[in-house]
């Protein structure tokens, strides 16, 4: 009922494979996915915090990446659960701008270990049997895990990937001229509306629809997304991304994506970790933020020789 004192990213890797199987060439997490690319237009509002170049730019280009958690290729989109996004803007300079967030505000857990311990407890017994006993025992005991798994249990399978929100969960900082900072968490919601999957409607399609519905979403015309940012107060936490904000911060525009292509394999040369930011934003210490560099380093090295 402990999470292990320390993990490691490649502990991780590793444990994404106990759960889940080897498969060669894929990501080790969020597995199943579909590359799209589109544009990012910024918005002023965020200005008056921070001085990062991009934010003057009219229009920048997009590599997008929509997917599905956990890590096999070949998961059921009919069933509620972690839903991603990964954009990479590329800013003029040659700089990037990594935006990479779930279907949820918050994480499974107040730091790696918890989570690591979390997903430890769904794996088979010595009988090969699972024991939602030993993860229910888990989770009374490790109470950061909580609210994650109640907001999971509240959000339907999103009817497409164009109707989710996404959440970019840790928090970041703007930083200006001056050096000061300004903590911030992004919020990406989609211009149509967030819409679940209807339990009627699931039953009529097949595993996997969501990038056949994506694609005719496309033919029809735009699909778009705006990009916010809840800005915190002093109290609110930095480094736990298991505690959500209030829902009164004030909220600024940083932009719209619009979205007008998706599939081919743009996006697999892409490793979408969350820290590779442009001078104007920070990242902060939340320690699931910094376990994302090594964690996706490692599966992006392996997927790329098809390990
Ligand atoms: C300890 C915590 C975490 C670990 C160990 C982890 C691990 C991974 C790994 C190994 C990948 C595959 C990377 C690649 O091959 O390119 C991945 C992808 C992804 N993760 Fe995480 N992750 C963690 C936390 C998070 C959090 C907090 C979020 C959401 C805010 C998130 C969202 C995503 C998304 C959207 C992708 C897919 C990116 C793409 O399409 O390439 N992960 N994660």
């Amino acid at each position: 009922q402990k999470a292990p004192e320390s993990v490691s990213a490649n502990d991780f890797i590793e444990l994404f494979a106990k759960l889940g199987g080897q498969h060669p060439g894929m990501r080790k997490a969020h597995a199943r996915g579909v590359c799209a690319q589109g544009v990012f237009k910024p918005a002023k509002d965020a200005l008056q915090y921070s001085n990062a170049s991009f934010l003057t730019q009219q229009s920048l280009p997009a590599q997008v990446r929509f997917s599905l958690g956990g890590p096999n290729p070949v998961a059921d989109e009919r069933t509620p659960g972690t839903r991603g996004i990964g954009i990479q803007l590329s800013l003029p300079g040659g700089d990037k701008y990594n935006i990479t967030g779930n279907n949820s505000p918050v994480f499974t857990g107040k730091n790696p270990e918890t989570f690591f311990g979390f997903l430890q407890t769904l794996l088979p017994d010595e009988n090969g049997q699972a024991n939602p006993a030993k993860t229910g025992a888990y989770i009374a005991a490790n109470p950061s895990v909580q609210p994650a798994l109640a907001y999971a249990r509240s959000n339907p399978a999103p009817a497409s990937f164009s109707r989710s929100d996404y959440f970019g969960i840790h928090t970041f900082f703007f930083e200006n001229e001056q050096g000061e900072q300004t903590k911030f968490r992004w919020h990406l919601s989609p211009d149509a509306g967030v819409l679940g999957l209807s339990e009627e409607e699931s039953k009529t399609l097949p595993p996997t629809f969501l990038e056949e519905r994506l694609t005719s979403e496309l033919a029809e015309g735009t699909v778009s997304f705006t990009l916010s940012a809840a800005i915190g107060n002093e109290q609110d936490s930095v480094i736990d991304p298991s505690q959500q904000w209030p829902e009164e911060r004030p909220v600024i525009t940083l932009g719209t994506l619009e979205i007008n292509q998706a599939g081919g394999d743009a996006c697999t040369a892409i490793n979408f970790d969350p820290n590779v930011v442009p001078s104007g934003i920070k990242t902060s210490d939340d320690p699931v933020l910094k376990m994302r560099s090594p964690a996706y380093g490692i599966s992006f090295g392996k997927r790329l020789s098809q390990q």
